[in-house]
């Protein structure tokens, strides 16, 4: 399970473009120029959110709206401004490898070593994981089978495809078998076949207790998976609810034009 409250986080701006910004409000984003800093790029404005276990929560959001952020504050890989979150009750800030042990964590760009072979590269993380040589290769084994990963286990990473980079990069995520497993964009680049074969995953993992937390920007894919939405824009969260729940409460039809209502009343909301 994952709780997050009022997470915070910025980062120094980099570059010539500081001024632009102070101009005024970015593309978009319905934010009064005041809330901006020019020297500072708020990623991640406030976020809460809960994720159970034996759900699919989405955090859905446009380009930019700090969904990466979030994920990386969640994985203990940044660290947050202000606000705090628990994975399976373990604080991301003061209980860091307690909070690896239960996550398991797909990052956006796979972040595979590419001299290694994929079996290598699995290998590799659950011996960080704690995992001895002899339980490693057996998990290892399991997870080529499940993720039908055969064809090319023993080929070295570079040169592969996306959907085989994502395959990897999720069995590293699983390789310790942890409790709760988030994936950012997760179907970023897959095909069909290797699209459905990963929502199969998704919901196996739900339906056998795990929580499961996915970043997206596609409606239909939210739409279609998860229990739970969080729908994010501009570093804060707009709206959360089940699928049903956000279209009784936007009074729409469908996920798209609730994503929109959800944010203009978020930025109706903002200071002024
Ligand atoms: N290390 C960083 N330094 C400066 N700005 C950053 C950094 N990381 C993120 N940002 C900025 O914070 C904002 C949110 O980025 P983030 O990657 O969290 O969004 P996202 O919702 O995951 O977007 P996308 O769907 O495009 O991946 C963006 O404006 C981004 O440029």
């Amino acid at each position: 399970m994952i709780i997050a409250e009022q997470l915070h986080k910025s980062f120094k701006r980099t570059g010539s473009g500081s001024g632009l910004l102070s101009l005024g409000k970015r593309f978009g984003s319905r934010k009064k120029p005041t809330t901006l800093n020019a020297n500072r790029v708020v990623a991640v404005e406030s976020v809460s959110f809960a994720a159970e276990d034996g759900r699919i929560t989405g955090l859905l959001g446009p380009n930019g709206a700090g969904k990466s952020t979030t994920l990386r504050m969640l994985a203990t890989l940044i660290k947050p401004d202000h606000g705090s979150a628990r994975v399976d009750g373990f604080d991301v800030s003061t209980d860091v490898l307690k909070v690896r042990q239960h996550l398991g964590f797909m990052p956006h760009n796979a972040g595979i070593y590419p001299r290694l072979s994929a079996r290598e590269n699995i290998i590799y993380y659950a011996r960080l994981c704690g995992l001895n040589k002899v339980q490693a290769e057996a998990r290892v084994g399991q997870l080529i089978e499940q993720l039908d990963m055969h064809s090319f286990a023993d080929r070295r990473a570079n040169g592969f495809s996306q959907g085989q980079k994502t395959k990897v990069a999720l069995a590293r995520a699983l390789a310790h078998r942890p409790q709760t497993l988030m994936l950012d964009e997760p179907t970023n680049g897959l095909d069909v076949m290797a699209t459905r074969g990963l929502r199969e995953i998704i919901r196996q993992l739900a339906a056998d207790g795990h929580c499961v937390v996915f970043s997206s920007h596609i409606m239909q894919e939210v739409a279609a998976l998860c229990d739970h939405i969080a729908i994010i824009s501009d570093g804060s969260i707009a709206m959360q609810d089940t699928l049903s729940g956000i279209l009784e409460r936007t009074g729409e039809q469908d996920l798209e034009d609730a994503f929109i209502a959800a944010t203009r009343i978020l930025g109706d909301r903002s200071p002024t």
